[in-house]
């Protein structure tokens, strides 16, 4: 997306605001000029015979002051004016932003890390703002100084005006050329800034592993070399561009210069030679003002390349709904001819299942590590698409249902659950903020949660820190899982909700998950299969594929891998680990 597509997205008040703004940083350009040209007054006043040397001491200054007061007022309305408009199309820009990261698939998010989304969200979002609010209009501003004075030049003296206009050319083309020199360290530096941004934020997230395993020098030495990388890159561009800048100024002074020995050469007259005088000290201000708008033009392209960037990320194509949208009014879901695949894996990890999971009742999903069933659970939320197939959910295929719709009816407990870094209240409320005080309170009664509440200094007003980190893995599961039993949807999917629990406590909240959830669909995936035998119904996944279907009994009397996994459970709770080797415990060995 170019900056200009950008400002089209924006309401017309805010358009309007910014053609204000650029006007007044014209005319705020023109009283510069006109400042610079009262110098220029004894060449077009005969040396100022015309006048009078004594009014011209008088008025010169008059008018220089009034000229400088103009353009400071014009510059300043024109800041005004442009702030607020250039903020205004920014938030529309940052609210486009958060909506799309809404809408997309959650595998866009594997080409677009979190760093990279915060960076483009806050650091590319803040260039667009800057190129807005003033870089353009300066940018205006000074070239308005240089068309000006250019033109006061070649009226005072062609000769010189045509120089400075020649060195201008040159100017123009040295800084086509330098700026396809630039453009290469340019294009190389915002993915190196996003790789050290990456970098940076894993090396955090990872840093009680990093410590945990010794390897802090290993991926320290890693990150510097990525940080210097970004140093050099950061250092090969500015050089560059400094560097055209420099040479631009110097090719134009030198055009003005020889123009001027031209002209003098030329003159006949006192007269004709202060003009020549005046009409280089016009072309040099001018210079000076181009000079002036390489580093605004520097910030605009900024603003280019992360308007780009923005507009790169929100062409990511939405999770769409297909026509036409419809409601379903049963909740038993059907798997048809379902194939998933991952970007860069070369097996799917789901091929061609076909099941189907009744309303109201609890399927549980098994299978060895890897099998797929979290996958599952992520196509039935949306959380990704399937590769070919169709899911529906009483009778209505999954891409028909608008995705609001789809999350008021579906909820997903996930294994290792994200909580707000607000109070433990808000992150219960999330599905239902309107939930009363009392109802709070029963349901961490139900599901273990009160003892955890009063634990905290603050009660339910805890704050539970980033990411829910003041609180424990068991914690932060209860805490899920109240939340998803106080939004109450006709679907809950439960991804190895209770894994972190001890026995007792889930117990518990099995228990409680049972009274809670009853007469939902609800899809449990687990690894226990204690817990798959009290479902209605077992779905059995061996890679990516169905191998057994049916109720704890059937799957048993069948003989298969449901029953191997049974058999495995049980060997192992007789196990445990002896100082020497792994081996049968004595209880164990007795049965
Ligand atoms: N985001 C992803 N990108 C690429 N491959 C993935 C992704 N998520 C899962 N997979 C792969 O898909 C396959 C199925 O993964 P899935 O998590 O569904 O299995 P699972 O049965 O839930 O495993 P586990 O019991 O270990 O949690 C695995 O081979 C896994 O490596």
């Amino acid at each position: 997306m170019k900056l200009i597509a950008l400002i089209g997205r924006t309401p017309r008040s805010t358009r309007v605001g910014i053609v204000v703004q650029l006007l007044l940083q014209l005319a705020a350009g023109g009283c510069a000029a006109l400042a610079i040209a009262t110098l220029a007054v004894p060449a077009w006043t005969d040396g100022a015979q015309s006048i009078g040397t004594g009014l011209l001491v008088i008025l010169a200054p008059i008018a220089v002051l009034g000229l400088i007061g103009m353009r400071i007022v014009a510059s300043a309305v024109a800041g005004r004016i442009g702030m607020p408009a250039a903020f205004a199309a920014t938030t529309v820009l940052r609210r486009a932003l958060l909506r799309h990261v809404v809408d997309v698939p959650l595998d866009v998010f594997s080409r677009w890390s979190s760093a990279r989304l915060g960076m483009i969200a806050t650091d590319q979002v803040r260039k667009v703002e800057i190129a807005f609010s003033f870089a353009v209009g300066e940018l205006v501003s000074c070239w308005a100084t240089t068309g000006l004075l250019l033109a006061l030049c070649c009226a005072l003296s062609w000769r010189i005006g045509a120089a400075a206009l020649l060195g201008v050319g040159l100017y123009a083309l040295t800084s086509w050329l330098s700026d396809r020199l630039i453009a290469r360290a340019f294009a190389a530096l915002q993915p190196a800034t996003n790789e050290a941004a990456r970098r940076i934020e894993e090396h955090l997230q990872g840093l009680a592993t990093i410590r945990a395993h010794g390897a802090l020098p290993l991926r320290e030495s890693a990150l510097t070399t990525v940080i210097g990388r970004l140093r050099d890159i950061m250092v090969a561009h500015s050089l560059r561009l400094s560097g055209a800048v420099r040479s631009g100024a110097a090719t134009i002074d030198i055009a003005v210069f020889a123009g001027f020995a031209w002209a003098a050469s030329q003159a006949e007259s006192a007269a004709a030679l202060t003009a020549a005088g005046c009409a280089a000290v016009l072309a040099i201000g001018a210079n000076r003002a181009l000079a002036r708008s390489a580093a605004y033009l520097a910030l605009l392209r900024l603003g280019e390349s992360a308007a780009a960037e923005i507009g790169e990320f929100l062409a990511a194509p939405p999770l769409t709904c297909q026509p036409p949208a419809a409601i379903p009014d049963r909740f038993d879901i059907a798997f048809d001819g379902v194939t998933l695949a991952y970007d860069g894996r070369s097996n799917a990890a789901l091929r061609g299942l076909d099941f189907k999971v009744p309303a109201g009742q609890v399927t549980a999903i098994v299978g060895p590590s890897g099998a797929g069933k979290s996958s599952i659970l992520a196509l039935v939320a949306r959380h990704r698409e399937a590769s070919a197939g169709t899911i529906t959910i009483g009778g209505v295929d999954i891409r028909r249902i608008p995705a609001e719709a789809l999350a008021q009816f579906v909820t997903f407990v996930e294994q290792e659950p994200f909580l707000f870094n607000r109070p433990l209240g808000d992150n219960v409320r999330l599905g239902r903020p309107e939930a009363r005080q009392h109802e709070l309170d029963a349901l961490a009664r139900d599901v273990g949660l009160d003892e955890v509440v009063a634990g905290l200094d603050k009660g339910w007003d805890s704050i539970v820190g980033e990411a829910g980190g003041t609180l424990s893995g068991g914690e932060r599961q209860r805490v899920a899982i109240a939340r998803a039993a106080l939004k109450d949807s006709p679907i809950v999917l439960l991804d190895e909700a209770t894994s972190s629990l001890d026995a007792d406590m889930e117990a518990l909240v099995r228990t409680a998950l049972a009274r809670r959830f009853a007469g939902r669909t609800v899809l449990i995936v687990t690894h226990r299969m204690s817990i798959a035998a009290q479902a209605d119904h077992i779905v059995v996944l061996a890679d990516g594929r169905l191998v057994g279907a049916g109720t704890h009994e059937v799957l048993l009397a069948a003989d298969g891998l449901y029953a191997k996994l049974c058999e495995a459970e049980q060997r192992s709770a007789g196990w445990r680990l002896g100082a020497g080797r792994a081996g049968p415990s004595s209880a164990s060995a007795r049965r």
